[in-house]
């Protein structure tokens, strides 16, 4: 594989050619989720575009490492550091300890991530396993810093460029950010907050500068320091981080080195999810999760393919017809591969090189993966190959698009097999029938049109969990 990778890069906000700073291992930092709450598919949306990046970078035979933190402490409602803390205040509401909230969501997340195919990445890091290491990372940067009665807050004018990352930092952009009384600057961020006195935090350890909790930003920069070393590679978020979150993690990590360099060579940031125009968030309270699409009766991966059609960097609005037509094209895909497989005579014939070369040149152009979509269309519909040379290149779009192509049965996805005798409506009127017939209590009846169905390959699912009635027995 030759043709090179370029990265939209929003520290120069331009596309550049990817250089590993050292090309047999390439590090790669993820901001992960709070685990206050579900994660919405927004939030997946994320996750989703930084999986794709490192399949992608895999796929072009760099190692990587990628680390994905679990952020149990410090976000507070507000990113610019005020307000309450996301944890405690869902532990509140939900009268349970901060500990079985952050147990029960950062499951439910990885659920998520495995529904989803993503791959898992090589770490996991979670915030509060590194308390010691902010600490001391809080006392190496201290000297950039200043006590208030709030906590340690750092001092945004020590470094070069504060900022240069969200750019232009606005008058309009500071005023969002609430005042802190005792605050030097508006930008001025805290490393550590004080627990108020007479207060008791769930979440509060000892520190040079008293009792409290780490600040937000400072748990990236660790994690990211201590589990890929500094530089490192690439560091990925949603765009919103690139307005406060990534460029106060920036900021400290200058401070600790005493240098210009952010701490990492590429910054990338995923365009948001909108629902009515609006980001899809969860802190504004109505949101959609993977599992509500699965109720509705969509496979996870129909919003894998919604997503891969647009191009992380474009908003995406969500709606249900969107994620309709995204499933439709996902079934047509695996109705086109089983029709090849049921041609398939193991006859290799016709290079799907040329089709592998646009591949590569597709996700090499910042990950462009609607076209990367096309190709794969192209290669399923070309006729001067054989079935056989067209299944074999699937698993090069699979490592890549991450859509199971090669493994899903059709079962899965509620499709009826080429070898089937009933078609899709002929099913749906048995089915109808039998609902008729067991609401009479006609039990006889019923199993009379279920064993009908059985013997034509449709196996009946009664109190299905992802609400479709029937599925194949092949
Ligand atoms: N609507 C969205 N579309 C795409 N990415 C999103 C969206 N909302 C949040 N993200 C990204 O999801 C990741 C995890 O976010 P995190 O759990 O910190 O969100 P949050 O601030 O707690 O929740 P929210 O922003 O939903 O209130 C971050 O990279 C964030 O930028
Ligand atoms: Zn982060």
């Amino acid at each position: 594989m030759t043709i090179p990778l370029t990265f939209y890069n929003s520290l120069t906000r331009a596309a550049e050619p990817f250089v590993p700073i050292d090309p047999a291992l390439i590090r790669v930092y993820t901001c992960g989720p709070t685990v206050y709450n579900y994660q919405h598919i927004g939030n997946m949306r994320a996750f989703l575009f930084a999986d794709t990046l490192g399949r992608v970078l895999r796929w072009k035979g760099y190692p990587t490492k990628h680390v994905i933190n679990i952020t149990d402490v410090g976000h507070l409602t507000s990113d610019a550091d005020t307000g309450d803390d996301k944890m405690e205040q869902a532990a509140a509401a939900e009268a349970k300890s901060i500990w079985e909230i952050a147990a029960h969501y950062t499951a439910a997340f990885k659920d998520d991530v495995a529904r989803l195919n993503i791959d898992p990445p090589a770490e996991w890091t979670v915030a509060t396993d590194h308390i010691p290491h902010m600490i001391a990372f809080a006392q190496a940067i201290e000297k950039d810093c200043y006590l208030i009665e709030g906590g340690l807050y750092f001092d945004t004018t020590r470094v070069p460029h504060y900022g240069a990352l969200a750019r232009p930092v606005s008058e309009e952009g500071e005023s969002r950010i609430d005042p802190v009384s005792g605050k030097r600057h508006a930008a001025d961020f805290a490393i550590w907050r004080r627990s108020p006195p007479g207060e008791q935090r769930q979440m509060e350890w000892d520190s040079p500068w008293g009792k409290g909790a780490p600040g937000w930003h400072l748990e990236c920069s660790v994690m990211s320091r201590q589990h890929l070393g500094h530089p490192f590679d690439i560091h990925t978020g949603g765009i919103d981080h690139r307005e406060i979150h990534h460029p106060n993690e920036i900021a400290q990590n200058q401070s600790f080195c005493g240098c210009a360099d952010s701490g990492a060579r590429i910054w990338m940031h995923n365009n948001f999810l909108v629902d009515r125009g609006s980001k899809m968030s969860k802190s504004t309270g109505e949101f959609l999760r993977l599992q509500t699409l699965i109720d509705a009766g969509f496979h996870p991966l129909a919003y894998r393919m919604m997503c891969l059609q647009a191009h992380y960097r474009s908003e995406l609005e969500f709606t249900w017809e969107n994620l309709a037509a995204a499933f439709t094209r996902f079934k047509r895909l695996v109705i086109a591969r089983d029709a090849l497989r049921a041609r398939d005579d193991y006859v290799l014939k016709g290079d799907t090189e040329p089709y592998l070369a646009r591949l590569e040149d597709a996700v090499g152009d910042d990950l462009n993966t609607p076209r990367a979509l096309t190709v794969l269309d192209d290669l399923l519909a070309d006729k001067r190959l054989s079935p056989a040379t067209r299944l074999r290149a699937l698993g090069n779009f699979d490592a890549v698009l991450g859509l199971k192509l090669e493994t899903l049965g059709r079962a899965d996805l509620r499709l009826r097999p080429f070898t089937a005798t009933l078609t899709e409506s002929e099913i749906d009127a048995h089915l109808a029938a039998r609902r008729a017939a067991r609401a009479e209590k006609d039990f006889a009846r019923s199993d009379a049109i279920r064993d009908t169905l059985a013997a034509a390959g449709v196996e009946v699912m009664d109190g299905d969990p992802l609400g479709w009635d029937w599925k194949l027995t092949v």
